[in-house]
This record gives C-alpha cells, sequence and structure tokens, in this order.
C-alpha cells in the first residue's frame, strides 16, 4: 500500500509535483499515467527515498521508504533499467546486491528463474538486449520478496513477447495480493494491464478512478452507423444533445443516442440502415481528452 499526502516537488522555480494525494491499493495492478513532464518519475523516486519531497509525503506500508528497516522487502522499484554496472554477470549483480541487503543466495537463484533469466544469468549484462536489462530490473526489484512493486516503463522497448510477459507477470503479483504501481506510455497495454489509474497532469492528478470507469467517462459510447440514406438520418438525428459525424459517405459516427434509439427513428422514417454498431470509446481516446489540457508540447494535426 502506498499513500501519498499533499507530495509536492519543487525544482527551483519549477513545481514537478503539486501537492497530490493518492492511494495504491494492494491486490490490483494501479497504472501511472501522464504526458511527458507530467511527474510520474519523479512521484515514483519519492516513494523509495531517491527523491526528498518539498513539502508533504508518501508512506509505504505506513512508513516512509527510509524508516522502514528492510526497505528492499517493503518495495522493489525498476526506476531505470539501464543503472546496472555493465561489466559484472546479471547473477553477480545479483548476489551483489542481495549481500548488502542480507538476502540468501537461494533467493536470488529463485528470481532468476521467475523472470526467466537462466540461461543469460552467468553472461555480462553490457551484452543484454533491453528485454533481458528489464528482467534483470525486474528481478532485482523481486529480491526482497516486496509487498509492494514500483515499476518505472517496464514494457518500454519491449517487443510483443516481452510486453505480454510483463503483463502476466504483474497480473500474477497483483492477484498474490501485491501493490503494484506501474507507468507506461502505451495506452492500450495499459487498459490490459491495469484494474485502476491514477492521471497526472503538470504535477497535479486529473483522474483517479477504476479503468473501466475512465474509459466510460471519455468520450462515451459511439454508435457506427452505415446507411444509403445517411444524411436524412444524420438530419434527423441531430439535436441539442446529439452529436453526428460524418466519417465516410454513408457512414456515421453517433454519440448522445443509443443503437436502439437510433435504429427505432430510423424505422418510423422508412430508412434503410446497413450497419449500426455500438463502439466503446478506447483508453485512448479517454486519455487524450481528459490529458488535452495538460500536455507541455503540443502536436499540431497534420495537414
Ligand atoms: N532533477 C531535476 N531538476 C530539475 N527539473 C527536474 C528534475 N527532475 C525532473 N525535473 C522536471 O520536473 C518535471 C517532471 O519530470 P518527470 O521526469 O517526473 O516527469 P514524467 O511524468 O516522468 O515524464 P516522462 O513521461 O517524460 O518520463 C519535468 O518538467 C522535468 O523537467
Amino acid at each position: 500500500m502506498i499513500t501519498a499526502e499533499g507530495l509536492t516537488k519543487r525544482f527551483g522555480a519549477k513545481t514537478a509535483v503539486d501537492d497530490i494525494s493518492f492511494t495504491v491499493r494492494p491486490g490490483q495492478v494501479t497504472g501511472f499515467l501522464g504526458p511527458n513532464g507530467a511527474g510520474k518519475s519523479t512521484t515514483m523516486r519519492m516513494i523509495v527515498g531517491h527523491d526528498r519531497p518539498s513539502d508533504g509525503g508518501v508512506k509505504v506500508n505506513g512508513k516512509h521508504y527510509a524508516q522502514h528497516r528492510a526497505p528492499l522487502r517493503e518495495v522493489g522499484a525498476l526506476l531505470d533499467a539501464k543503472a546496472v554496472h555493465t561489466g559484472r554477470t546479471a547473477e553477480n549483480h545479483l548476489l551483489a546486491m542481495a549481500a548488502t541487503h542480507g538476502i540468501s543466495r537461494q533467493r536470488v537463484r529463485e528470481v532468476i528463474e521467475l523472470t526467466g533469466l537462466e540461461s543469460v544469468a552467468r553472461k555480462r549484462v553490457g551484452g543484454f538486449s533491453l528485454g533481458m536489462g528489464q528482467r534483470l530490473g525486474i528481478a532485482a526489484a523481486m529480491l526482497g520478496d516486496p509487498a509492494t512493486l514500483i515499476l518505472d516503463e517496464p514494457v518500454n522497448g519491449l517487443d510483443p513477447e516481452g510486453v505480454l510477459w510483463v503483463r502476466q507477470f504483474v497480473r500474477h503479483l497483483a492477484a498474490e495480493g501485491r501493490t503494484v504501481f506501474l507507468s507506461s506510455h502505451l495506452m492500450s497495454e495499459m487498459a490490459l494491464t491495469a484494474d485502476h489509474l491514477i492521471v497526472l497532469g503538470k504535477g497535479r492528478i486529473i483522474t483517479d478512478a477504476p479503468v473501466a470507469d475512465v474509459i466510460a467517462g471519455g468520450t462515451g459510447l459511439r454508435v457506427h452507423v452505415r446507411s444509403p440514406h445517411a444524411s436524412q438520418l444524420a438530419d434527423l438525428l441531430a439535436g441539442p444533445d446529439i452529436t453526428v459525424m460524418r466519417a465516410e459517405a454513408g457512414v456515421l459516427e453517433v454519440t448522445g443516442l443509443d443503437a436502439p434509439g437510433i435504429g427505432d427513428l430510423a424505422a418510423q422514417h422508412s430508412l434503410a440502415i446497413h450497419e449500426l454498431t455500438p463502439k466503446n470509446a478506447s483508453l485512448e481516446e479517454a486519455y487524450m481528452a481528459l490529458t488535452a489540457d495538460a500536455v507541455e508540447y503540443r502536436t499540431e494535426a497534420l495537414r
């Protein structure tokens, strides 16, 4: 469990994290989203004591990170997968970490197995692929068998198999009752991996809600309508609460009225309908709508 209260971080005149309060609960995967520079990494760094808050604070399992007698056993973190000494083998890297934290060699063998690193454990980390490096970072985070895991961009640069592995791995950790807090810019992946989302924009919390609620609250339900009488139907549908977009000739995208409502209206006016498909908004659409005002560098529409 992670609890932040009034958490704030200023770098000179820049307020990177601005008075945020949130709770990351055990037994589920909580995704941490936000545009570049929103303050995600800074927040994660404060959770594990790498950065000191300017105001407020954040606790893991009821205590500040530094107050834990054995912090690695409370919280494991993957913050920068490239921060590993490149001359060492993976096994030696983990053994060195374990030795300084009173963790057994047996546990090192376990995390190597857990993360599928057996075949490369005796190889130098310098020659590792990005995917192997990420697995090693996750192995290191798991060394103390912690109840809380913090993973900053764990799927960054991974191939589809690696992405799937991380998804299944973190879902398994949450099912074991652990607290999993992870950031990612891959919305489609986050929609499949996370149960709950915290969205940050310019250092403040924009949304803190279950994934399903975020998606449902985004652009709302949209209905894809294909009809040889699309123009007539669009005129009939137009109203203060109904939005009709003409996607292409003969196709309408309707929000504000559900599929039965559209079908009935068309039937009352004897207009044929060839397709009527309710479409759920994607997390990506919901996210773009939520963060539209919070991006530092906006992309102009391509002309
Ligand atoms: N050590 C530092 N000194 C000065 N400014 C910093 C420092 N670390 C971060 N910042 C600034 O704080 C803000 C938040 O950065 P942070 O890295 O936490 O964002 P982020 O949400 O993780 O972004 P990204 O998605 O790009 O990783 C940015 O404007 C960044 O430039």
